[in-house]
């Protein structure tokens, strides 16, 4: 069984950030340890692009105090299990269309778990978020992809919202990420519908103070209900 947070998240997508300096980056938008970073890993065969792996991540970790959120967009996640824990991952989000059958996801869950990471499954925008209802019991995260994965940068899908309302319904106390094309202008969209963390690359890093996009965009999510009461909510920056 996990413990559902049901806590609020803004997780900038460091795929957005400028690559050079991506410890500066890193630190700009989640400069202690009560903040997030989300880093997208990519194949090149479960999705056409290649991104980053281990060792970069675990370049980074000695230079960051955030929580690593770490997006596996890979055919063989089981591969990457010890790699990604020893380079200091926090949590380990997998898809659930590279999985064969229900057993082979049960041990990828266990063996996440043994190596002392979080565990989350994600959905690409055709997949029902069904498939994962059977294991929410042993995840940490379900996320719901806005976009088809694989590059930053893209629209987001509202005709996702049904899927976050769904979960949002059936696990009340699950946390639910959303990822691709989110901002200001449709994170209300996303908060409404019941997703309490909140991935964010262009919006944040392409923004000229990305702090404001951030205390901005965990209002919304908490004026809707996900994580804090109207009372707690954290002040706008003057
Ligand atoms: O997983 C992915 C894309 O595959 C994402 O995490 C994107 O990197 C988010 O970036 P924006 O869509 O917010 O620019
Ligand atoms: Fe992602």
């Amino acid at each position: 069984m996990s413990f559902h947070t049901r806590s609020p998240a803004i997780l900038p997508s460091l795929l957005a950030c400028d690559l050079a300096k991506l410890a500066d980056e890193a630190n700009r938008v989640a400069p202690t340890s009560e903040d997030y970073v989300h880093l997208d890993v990519m194949d090149g065969h479960f999705v056409p692009n290649l991104s980053w792996g281990a060792p970069v991540i675990k370049c980074l970790k000695p230079h960051s105090k955030a929580f690593f959120d770490v997006h596996l967009m890979v055919s063989e996640p089981a591969k990457w299990v010890k790699d990604m824990a020893e380079a200091g991952a926090n949590m380990f989000t997998f898809h659930i269309e590279v999985m064969k059958d229900e057993q082979e996801t049960r041990s990828l869950i266990q063996a996440i778990k043994a190596a002392n990471m979080k565990c989350g499954i994600a959905v690409k925008p055709k997949t029902a978020v069904s498939t994962v209802f059977p294991f929410v019991d042993d995840l940490d995260l379900v996320l719901v992809m806005t976009v088809e994965p694989g590059f930053g940068g893209q629209a987001f899908m509202a005709d996702m919202m049904p899927k976050v309302e769904e979960l949002r319904e059936k696990f009340p106390n699950l946390d639910v990420e959303v990822d691709g094309g989110i901002g200001p202008n449709n994170i209300d969209e996303c908060a409404k519908a019941g997703a309490n963390w909140i991935v964010a690359g262009s919006s944040v890093f392409k923004a000229k103070n990305p702090q404001e996009v951030i205390v901005s965009m965990k209002r919304s999510i908490e004026k809707h209900g996900n994580g804090k009461a109207d009372a707690d909510l954290t002040p706008l920056p003057a």
